[in-house]
Parts: structure tokens; C-alpha cells; sequence
């Protein structure tokens, strides 16, 4: 079947999904602090993929003073999670506003439990790689206690920082095992000096290849 029979705007739609079909996806999941953004920004520098960030999409939108960045903010501060519809549709924009120019895209802090995972494999397509950035929960807490005191992000905080662990072994570390199954899962041990922790990296993307 042809598209003469859908509206205009059905086949625009269509068209903007499909400029995604073929996107290399990576997933970049752990824990609060683990060092996702710090292996992300040098995987941009080597292989200009396109960084997104949920958690930085999600200030962003609270930064812009909508009201709903209002309600976002709310639900960040006390370190729970924002409706999964709400981010899925950041992320998804963010990528088709890359579609034409992206090597590859670094999803990270996303997704934050199954449910996500399988909402955006319906909406968006499948991941080729999920690098699971592991740290040690002490070693977490001490980096981001650090981080806090320049961040400014109201969630580097002792309470908060304490619920969003919780909620990482809880909702997301199920993530990682829901992958396994199909393979794509490379374990990287963020313990190490950062230029070690990438070297490790490197070679799980350069697998891709
Ligand atoms: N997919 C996502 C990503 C983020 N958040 C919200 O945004 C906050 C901050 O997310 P993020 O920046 O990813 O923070 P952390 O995972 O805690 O990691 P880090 O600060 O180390 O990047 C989360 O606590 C949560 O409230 C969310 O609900 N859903
Ligand atoms: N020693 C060490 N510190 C790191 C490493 N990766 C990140 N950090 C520090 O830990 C803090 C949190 O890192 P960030 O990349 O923001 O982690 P994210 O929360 O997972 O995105 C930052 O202040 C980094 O300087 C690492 O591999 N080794
Ligand atoms: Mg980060």
C-alpha cells in the first residue's frame, strides 16, 4: 500500500520516524554518579555521537520556567522519577532534531526501568549496545557529595542523593538484566582513573563498527 491514502501530516509523521530507522543507539545506564556523563562527553570528542542526557533535557525544561517544568521540578528535588511519557517524547524530539547530522546516539540516563526500555524500543527502535557505567554505591555517594558542591542541582544533596541509589537498585539495576538476554550489554568498571575507565569503553563502541 501506497501513502496516497493518509493526510499530509499522517506521512510527515511517518517520515520522522523513519529518518531514526537505521540510528545506532546506544544505552549508557548506572547509577547516580557512576560517571556516565564524563564517558559520554569523550565519546562525543572521539566519535561525534550525539549526547542526550534525560536528566539534562528534563533541567532544561525546568530552566525554561514552563509550568511543566514546575511539576518536573517537584518530582526531581525528591529524586523520583517523571512520567515516562514525558521524557520518552524529550528524548524522541531531541533525536529527530539530530536525525540529519547524528553518528550515533548516547541515551544516557535512560532507560530507568523496564517499562522504559520497552516504550522507547516501540517508539524509537532498538538498542545496539547498553553500557552499564558500574560503581561501587560508597564511591557514588563520595563523587556526587563532591559534585555537589559546585553543581547547584538541588538533587546533589545527602537526603535526596540516598533515595536516588534506592531507586537505581530498585527500578533500574533490572535494566541491565533485562538486556543480558539479548547480548548487548558490556559491563565497564567506573571505579578506575577516567582515561582507564575509557579505554575500556572504546572498545565495546569500536565493536559496533
Ligand atoms: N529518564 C529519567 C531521567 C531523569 N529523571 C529525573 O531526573 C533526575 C536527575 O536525572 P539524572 O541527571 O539522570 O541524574 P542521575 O541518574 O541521578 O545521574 P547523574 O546526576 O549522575 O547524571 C532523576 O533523579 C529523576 O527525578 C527521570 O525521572 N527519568
Ligand atoms: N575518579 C573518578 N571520578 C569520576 C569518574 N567518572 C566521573 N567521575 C567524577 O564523578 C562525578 C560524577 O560524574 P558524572 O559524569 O556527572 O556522573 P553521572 O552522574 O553518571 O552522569 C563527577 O564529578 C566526575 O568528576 C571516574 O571514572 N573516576
Ligand atoms: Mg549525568
Amino acid at each position: 500500500m501506497g501513502l496516497g491514502c493518509l493526510s499530509k501530516s499522517a506521512v510527515a509523521v511517518l517520515k520522522t520516524d523513519d529518518k531514526l530507522k537505521d540510528a545506532k543507539i546506544v544505552f549508557v545506564v548506572g547509577g547516580p554518579g557512576s560517571g556516565k556523563g564524563t564517558q559520554c562527553e569523550k565519546i562525543v570528542a572521539k566519535y561525534g555521537y550525539t549526547h542526550l542526557s534525560s536528566g539534562d533535557l528534563l533541567r532544561a525544561e525546568v530552566a525554561s520556567g514552563s509550568e511543566r517544568g514546575k511539576q518536573l521540578q517537584a518530582t526531581m528535588q525528591k529524586g523520583e522519577l517523571v512520567p515516562l511519557d514525558t521524557v520518552l517524547e524529550m528524548i524522541k524530539e531531541a533525536m529527530i532534531a539530530k536525525a540529519d547530522v547524528s553518528k550515533g546516539y548516547l541515551i544516557d540516563g535512560y532507560p530507568r526501568e523496564v517499562k522504559q526500555g520497552e516504550e522507547f524500543e516501540k517508539k524509537i527502535g532498538a538498542p545496539a549496545l547498553l553500557l552499564y557505567v558500574d560503581a561501587k554505591a560508597e564511591t557514588m555517594v563520595k563523587r556526587l557529595m563532591k559534585r555537589g558542591e559546585t553543581s547547584g542541582r538541588a538533587d546533589d544533596n545527602e537526603e535526596t542523593i540516598k533515595k536516588r541509589l534506592d531507586l537505581y537498585y530498585k527500578a533500574t539495576e533490572p535494566v541491565i538484566a533485562y538486556y543480558e538476554k539479548s547480548g548487548i550489554v558490556r559491563k565497564i568498571n567506573s571505579e578506575l582513573p577516567v582515561d582507564e575507565v575509557f579505554a575500556i569503553v572504546e572498545k565495546a563502541i569500536d565493536e559496533l563498527k
